[in-house]
């Protein structure tokens, strides 16, 4: 178990880290998501030992590793972390590399827990050779063998595989998966990509501005998004602005421009004359005949077409204002196009909320 307690880190007058709390169970992968700047990488250094925190408290299965005035040094901390440049140094070899750690054990032993380590992450036939002659996928998982040596109850993980191109992250993530299983330990995760989050982790940490802002299970996460970030990388990326015309109980009426849509009135109350933003899912969203009559539509001409391989990413002006729909085929440029708008394709916000 990883507990952070009331963690906070300050830069000049700016908060990194805000009273942070969090508690990873034992053998459990918690995922970091969140935009630029919002403290991801700071947590994971202060949990590594590398930065001092000016308040709060880390433990590590019971046993505080950082609390005011007192922090244990980073190489006596039960954990080790993977970087996003792998790290690794040029001029050993990968064997040497992955056992550098053990250095205090008899070499029969540490040579057998090396061969473990290299079959584990399948790489034993790279066993004799520097960083320079494996791949980029390879370094990596040299970079994961190191880290699981000293066997550390906690590993912390800063953008592992940002690095590689986009068929190796597939396949990469789909691995994490099952050596994250197998290896039971307690992780922590930090990533850009919310699709490789979902990929393995137990629990899905959102964070803004040094704070929690959602977490949970991915799947409910998703099925709930709290803010308009969330709800983007759910998915309802496409924005649109608009003004609540009329309210009721489930149901607020919204305009835009001069169309007008009902939706599932957001959590935060609002009234009649107030702005609000919609967040559109166009994976969500289904094209009806132009010329037909069809409850909660919206009316436009194609601006746009983008192929994103699994469809066409159609591009609808409503008046100023955009929304993308997705769907197999091309539908014309300057066409006139009508979208059925359905209940679980969009979310409403408040009008400030940010994307
Ligand atoms: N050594 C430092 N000195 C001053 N400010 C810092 C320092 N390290 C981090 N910060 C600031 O703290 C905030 C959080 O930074 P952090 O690197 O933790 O964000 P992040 O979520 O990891 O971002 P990214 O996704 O871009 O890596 C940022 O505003 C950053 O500018």
């Amino acid at each position: 178990m990883l507990t952070i307690k009331d963690l906070s880190r300050r830069f000049g007058a700016a908060a990194a880290l805000d009273v942070f709390s969090l508690s990873v169970p034992e053998g459990e992968v918690a995922c970091l998501v969140g935009p630029s700047g919002c403290g991801k990488s700071t947590l994971l250094r202060l949990v590594a030992g590398l930065d001092r925190p000016d308040a709060g408290s880390i433990a590590i299965g019971g046993e505080t590793i950082s609390e005011p005035g007192w922090a244990l040094e980073p190489h006596k901390r039960r954990l080790n972390m993977v970087f996003q440049d792998y790290a690794l140094w040029p001029h050993m070899r990968v064997r040497n590399i992955i056992g550098y750690g053990l250095n205090r054990l008899p070499a029969p032993e540490r040579m057998e827990k090396v061969d473990r380590l290299l079959e584990l992450m399948q790489i034993a036939d790279l066993a004799d050779r520097l960083p320079s002659q494996i791949s980029g996928g390879q370094q990596q998982r040299v970079a994961i063998a190191r880290a699981l040596a000293t066997d550390p109850d906690v590993l912390l993980f800063d953008e592992p595989l940002s690095s590689l191109d986009v068929q190796l992250r597939l396949e990469m993530r789909r691995e994490f998966g099952s050596l994250f299983k197998a290896l039971g330990k307690t992780v922590l995760y930090v990533t850009h990509d919310p699709l490789e989050a979902c990929a393995f982790a137990d629990t899905l940490v959102v964070m803004s501005a040094g704070r929690i802002e959602q977490m949970g299970r991915p799947e409910a996460l998703f099925a709930a998004p709290r803010s308009a970030w969330i709800a983007t990388l759910a998915g309802y990326d496409t924005r649109l602005d608009g003004t609540v015309v009329s309210r009721a109980e489930h149901e607020i009426r919204v305009r835009l421009g001069d169309q007008a849509l009902s939706v599932r009135p957001p959590t935060a109350p609002v009234s009649e004359g107030d702005s609000i933003r919609l967040m559109v899912n166009p994976g969500r969203l289904r094209l009806v005949d132009a010329d037909g009559h069809q409850d909660n539509a919206l009316c436009g001409t194609v601006m746009q077409e983008l192929f994103e391989g699994n469809g066409w990413r159609v591009a609808i002006d409503l008046g100023g204002q955009h929304l993308s729909v997705m769907h197999p085929s091309r539908i014309g440029l300057g066409q006139r196009a009508r979208v059925l708008v359905s209940e679980s394709s969009v979310i409403a916000f408040e009008a400030d909320a940010r994307v």
